[in-house]
Formats: structure tokens, sequence, C-alpha cells
């Protein structure tokens, strides 16, 4: 491992205050002028000096594509994994599960696949290659259908969530792990596929975590009744070998060695007390220093602190020497026609920095990525059973996370990677992620496991949740009314339906009220919001603005409505791009849920539900959204300070959100309903809406006498 690197221009004495980078900017430029780092500059690849095809016409075009396809090809055969392709496929043959670890970029997502499909070994049946993201999963899919020289959809299709592209055709299907449980409700032995591939096993996503319980169970089944076997491969570079293959009965481990392009790893010579500031120093060195044909890929935590960079960037962007920057952005909350933006190649002496969350950080290629900027921290919820609280906090990735993140360069061409931290630092962290099956709430997973017909006590599972958490989510999902008992659950008529909805149970139970209240119009748009990111947009430099404008969309009654404000503005909207900007709200976040609520309106349209409006009777809608989360109600405590004191039905206190529409009333609300209760510097009530205390005891009788000792 290699130390040469030291990060730039950190944060000093002087130039370290709280008032955000812009302040900043000076100092970074002039670290600039003084300190030029040498780093050594990457080597070009085959498949980049090509890909240029696409803005040539006629018959150089054609002439062009087959070169392409050509290096396509020859690309693929360099792979490690393409080397030994007759001995791997000896092994698959062998064995109906198996384990295959082998380096980033080594080619086990792209080729295995297709070396089986290739060889018809998938038979009559589909081989399914499973990811923990979405973006993976469409981008892998593409990648794989060009280089077999065929459309997405035909034989190589993907299938993610609001989006299946597949057809009768298709052999080789790329999904997102939640895709492949939902299909197991339908079809628990899933009988379509001769193959499951578990890419990415060390994620440890509580989805990938129940597939390989289903696998392993549909595998042994169709053995006893004598059906075509299910093949099992569980893939990655850096996971822990032992408890899987104790897990999967001592399977065989298949080692698969070499990787494509080399990766140079870079750890700063001192800790950074402020990773944005360093990050941003590292980037405008590395820019100063390095050819423009090599993009940056820049590890960070969530939409907002890549918001902010993305705008200091910018700024500095434009006092900076050197080639053009286009700098974009790549996170779940994204819409997904935006998150593929990341593959547009950027035009002709342009670097493209690509600021990205951990959704960038296993399985995708980014070609010309040559520089991994890598913060080394990811967001991470962790959820307390007793209060129901989430905690969101910004902590450390494990070292499992950091070899991923490095991987990413070094996928088209010789790469390197600059750690924002310390090497004693990396040695010092965990090697894997905490299982997030251990730390997340578990209603929908085992709702899911109830409608696939399995038993949630008896369930196989790697690492069991703790005890307490699977009796809260049975007996919420018993008060929500979708299972009969928490001792033997039955799904109930409720239940099957709400298991039809691709979001969290106490939503789709919302949905499923709606009729009754008249008012599924309404709870539609407020759902569809809520399942997407932040809608407000609110800049650091212009706050005070930002925070004017938001009082034209306040409702007294408290955020929800106030969203559904916002919402219905944005529909009636002629220029939605133009509007939002003045309106300082998010154009992607809203355009998101409008495809969101459509998806969720066809749901409601196949269950036959009454799509009516409750007009101006608002209290309807927010008794409906009651009826789901009943269970996130919280009560005014005596004295009522600034943003109120709240207890909430399970004993949590905590205050109302100062960025809510109810902060600042006087005296504040008897009671609320919260969506969230997030603990960050405190605990917090997160989008709030003002009810009237007998609602709780109308709309969930069962649960009010039980949270009426808290209160
Ligand atoms: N979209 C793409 N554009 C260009 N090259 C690509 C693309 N996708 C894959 N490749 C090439 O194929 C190689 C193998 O990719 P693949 O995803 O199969 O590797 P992997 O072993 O699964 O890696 P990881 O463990 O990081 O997911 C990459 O290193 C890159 O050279």
């Amino acid at each position: 491992m290699d130390s040469k690197y030291s990060a730039i221009g950190g944060p000093n004495s002087e130039n370290q205050n709280k008032h955000g980078f812009l302040k900043r900017k000076k100092a970074i430029v002039e670290n600039l002028m003084i300190k030029k780092p040498k780093f050594s500059n990457g080597t070009t690849s085959v498949i980049e000096k090509n890909n240029c095809h696409e803005k040539k016409g006629g018959d150089q075009k054609v002439e062009i594509e087959k070169v392409v396809k050509e290096n396509l090809q020859d690309a693929r055969k360099q792979l490690p994994v393409y080397m030994v392709k007759a001995r791997l496929l000896e092994e698959v043959k062998r064995n109906d599960t198996m384990i295959l670890i082998g380096e980033t970029g080594s080619g086990k997502t792209t080729q295995v696949p297709q070396l089986i499909h290739e060889m018809r070994l998938e038979g009559p049946g589909v081989i399914a290659v499973t990811q923990p993201r979405r973006v993976a999963a469409i981008t892998i899919a593409l990648r794989v259908a060009n280089e077999m020289n065929t459309e997405v959809g035909s034989i190589v299709g993907y299938s993610v969530r609001f989006e299946d592209v597949t057809s009768n055709r298709t052999k080789v299907k790329y999904l997102t792990d939640g895709m492949l449980l939902r299909e197991a409700i339908v079809d628990p032995l899933l009988k379509k596929y001769s193959f499951v591939i578990l890419d990415e096993a060390h994620e440890r996503t509580v989805n990938t975590d129940v597939l390989f319980g289903i696998v392993k169970l549909a595998q042994k089944e169709r053995i006893n009744q004598k059906m075509h076997p299910l093949k099992i491969i569980i893939m990655s570079a850096t996971m822990d070998v032992d408890s899987f293959r104790k897990y999967f009965n001592n399977c065989p481990v298949i080692y698969l060695e070499g990787r494509s392009y080399p990766v140079t790893i870079y750890h700063s010579k001192m800790k950074h007390e402020d990773y944005q500031y360093a990050a941003l120093c590292t980037i405008f060195q590395l820019h100063a220093t390095t050819p423009p044909n090599h993009d940056f890929l820049v590890f960070l935590t969530g939409q907002e602190e890549i918001e902010t960079i993305m705008h200091n960037i910018k700024q500095i962007a434009k006092e900076t020497p050197g080639p053009s920057i286009r700098v974009c952005p790549l996170y779940a909350g994204l819409p997904p026609a935006k998150q593929l933006q990341v593959w547009k190649e950027a035009p002709p002496n342009t670097r493209k920095i690509v600021l990205a969350t951990n959704i960038a950080e296993a399985s995708v290629t980014i070609p010309r990525i040559k520089c991994v900027i890598d913060a080394g921290v990811v967001k991470e919820r962790t959820w307390c059973t007793r209060t129901g609280a989430e905690r969101l906090r910004v902590r450390a990735c494990a070292q499992a996370a950091g070899w991923q993140r490095a991987g990413r360069a070094g996928r088209t061409a010789a790469g390197a990677a600059y750690r924002l931290y310390t090497a004693a630092e990396f040695a010092a962290r965990p090697q894997h992620n905490t299982p997030e099956i251990i730390r997340c709430p578990l209603a929908p997973t085992i709702l899911l496991l109830i409608a696939a017909g399995m038993e949630p006590s008896t369930f196989p599972l790697i690492d069991a949740p703790p005890e307490d958490s699977i009796k809260a989510s049975l007996v919420l999902l018993k008060e929500l009314g979708a299972i009969d008992n928490e001792t033997n659950p039955k799904l109930t008529v409720l239940g099957k339906k709400m298991s039809a909805f691709p979001i969290d149970p106490k939503y789709s139970k919302v949905l499923l009220s709606a009729p009754e209240y008249g008012c599924l119009e309404e709870a539609l748009s407020l759902v569809a919001v809520l399942s997407s990111e932040n809608v407000f947009h609110t800049p650091m430099h212009k706050r005070e603005e930002a925070l004017k404008v938001k009082q034209k969309f306040i409702s007294p009654i408290g955020d929800h409505i106030t969203l559904l404000n916002v919402f219905r503005a944005f529909c009636k909207a002629p220029l939605k791009k133009q509007w939002c900007k003045e309106n300082y709200l998010n154009h992607k976040n809203l355009s998101y849920a409008c495809e969101v609520r459509q998806q969720l309106l066809t749901v409601c349209q196949r269950l036959n539900l009454t799509v009516s409006s409750c007009g101006s009777a608002l209290d309807q809608l927010l008794k409906c959204l009651l009826s789901g989360l009943f269970t996130n109600c919280a009560w005014a405590r005596g004295g009522a300070g600034t943003g109120g004191r709240y207890v909430t039905g399970s004993g949590a206190a905590a205050a109302l959100h100062p960025a809510g529409a109810l902060h600042a009333m006087r005296p504040p609300p008897p009671a609320v309903l919260y969506t969230e209760l997030l603990h960050t510097r405190r605990p917090y009530l997160v989008t709030v809406s003002a009810i009237q205390p007998q609602w709780l005891h109308q709309v969930a009788p069962e649960y009010a006498r039980r949270c009426r000792a808290v209160r």
C-alpha cells in the first residue's frame, strides 16, 4: 500500500471556519498555486479510444461501431474471469451452490452470466443476477446487452422498482434484490429461474440476506419435488467467506486471481476534521495536475452535501485555470434518467466530476473514471426497536466499502484512489458493515416473507435480527390489519393487498384506507411525495430568501398539507423547471414523485380502488394518514418551550423539527402525527401535522388503548 499522498491544502487554523466553503475559496485557489503534487498519469484503454463513435455519421459511423464491437469483445477476453472460463464453467456444472470471490473489475458481474448463457447451461430457465442498487442493475444490463450485440429487453434485460425491461426472450435478467424478493411472494420456488446469482453479497442489505434464505429453501424444495434444479452463485470481491460457506452447507469457494487494471491507493498523511473541505482541496489539486480525460469520482454522504459541493466546485472553477468541468451528481433520490447522465461522455477537453453517495460503490463502471476521491464516510440509518426512532448519522465506512470504492477507478484503465483518511484510520475500521437486518425496521420484510408463505420465526437467516425487533414488527403488522395474529401469523385479505404495493406497509395501509375517507386522490400524491427525497431546496447562501418563498405553501395544519400544496402547485405549473427554481423547490425530486404517483395509481386501479378527492375536507386526509401511521403520534408535554416538547406513543421524548411548519405555532398543538422520529443531534419529530387527540381512538382503538399508559 502506498502512502505518497498527503491531502493537499487541508484545513488549517486560518481557513477553517464554519461558514461553508465559499469563504474558503480563496484559500483553496491559493493552495493550488503553491503546492502542485506530482501524481502519476493513467493510461488509455482500447474502449476509451473509440467511444466517440456516436458523434460521426453515415458509413463512418457503421465502420466505427464495428470496431467498437470488436474492441468490446477484445476487452472482454482480457478480463480475468474470461481467461479462466473453462475451469469456471466446470465448477458451475459440478456444483449446485458456489461462492465466487474475485477482485473488483475482474468481470464477475458482466461475464459470469454471459458465459453460462453461451454454454446454454441455464436450459429453459432464466439466469437472475441480483444487485443491491437499481443504478447498477440498469447500467450493467445495458453494458452486457452491448457486449452481446443485442438490445436491452431481449436476451438481456433488467427489472427494478417501477421499471421492467424484460421480455419472453430474456435469458439473463439483472434485477434489484428487492424485485426478486417481490417475485418470491408469487413464486417462492422461483421456478422461472435455473440460476440465481446473488452479487455484491458483502453489502448485506436486508433484501439480499432474506434472499439467501429464499434461494436456499427453494433449492431444497425443488430437489424434494424432483423439479429442475436451482443453481446458486454468491459473488463478491470482499466478503466474509467463512460465515457464508457455513450457511450454504460448506459449499465450494472459488477464488479468481487478477484484476483488469491496477489502482494505486493513496492515504492522507494527516487526519481531517472536515472531509468536505479536504475533498474540495483534493479535487482542485488533481484538476490542476491530471490530463482532462481523467474523470473523477468523489464519494460523499448524501444529496444535500453533494449539492453544496457541486455549487462550490462550480464557483471555484470560474477562477481556476485548466480544462472545463462538468459536475454530475449521483444519489439514490435522483430520478433514474438523471442518474444515467453520469454515463454520458463529457465534451472534449472537459473533465467530468461525479459526486456520488455509496450507490456508486459496487458493481458500477463509469468509463474514464481514473481518480476516486473517497471521503471514507457513509450516512447510515439505525433503528431503535423500543422507541421507533431512527438515528441518522454519518459514520466511517467499513474496509470492504473502501476497497469497493477504490475499485471504481481502474475499470477501463489504470487508476488511483485518494483516501481522505490516514492508513492508520483505515486499518482501525471494521472489515465489514453491520448487516442491515440487525439495524432496520423489519415490518416490510416480514410482510413479504409471510406473503411468500414463509414462517418468520424459523426462516433461515445468516444473522438473526434481535428478537424484540421481530416481535415489534409482528405487533405492528397485526395492528395494521395485515396479519391475523403474532404467534402463527397468516396474511389477511387486507395484508395480501398491502403486499401488492412496493412501499412500506404503513403507507400501503394509508392508500388502502383512502377510499373509505374519500381521499385517494390526495393520499396518492402525499405518499408519492413522502417516498421521494426532500422537495425543498434551501441553498446555504440564499437561505433567508428560500424560507420566505416557502411561506406561500405552508399550511397551519402542518407539513403533510404543506407538501400536498407544493405537489399540487408543481403539477399545475406549466414551466416546471423554471417554476421550481423560482420557488426554491427541487425539480428532480418532484418529478420523481410524479412518476411514483403514477405507479401507485396503477396498483390501486388493479385493486379496483375508487379514486376520489376529499376537496377541502383535509381532516379526512389526516385521519386516513393516521390509519397507517397511528404508531407515529406524539402528545405535547407541559411547559411547551421552543419547538414544543412531545412524547411519542412508545415513550420517547422529542421536539418538533425546526424546519417544520408547526415549529413556531403557539401554543403547540396538543397532539401531532409525525412521519419520522429522527435522532440527529437530538431527537426530532420530522414532517408533522396537528391532529385531534380523539382521532386516534376512532382510527386505531386497539393501539390507542395500548399507548394510553405512556400519556
Ligand atoms: N459500462 C461499462 N463501460 C465500460 N466498461 C465496462 C462497463 N461495464 C463493465 N466494463 C468493463 O468490464 C470490467 C468488468 O466489470 P464487472 O462489473 O463485470 O466486474 P466485477 O468483477 O463484477 O467488479 P465489481 O466487483 O466491482 O462489481 C470492468 O472493469 C470494465 O473494464
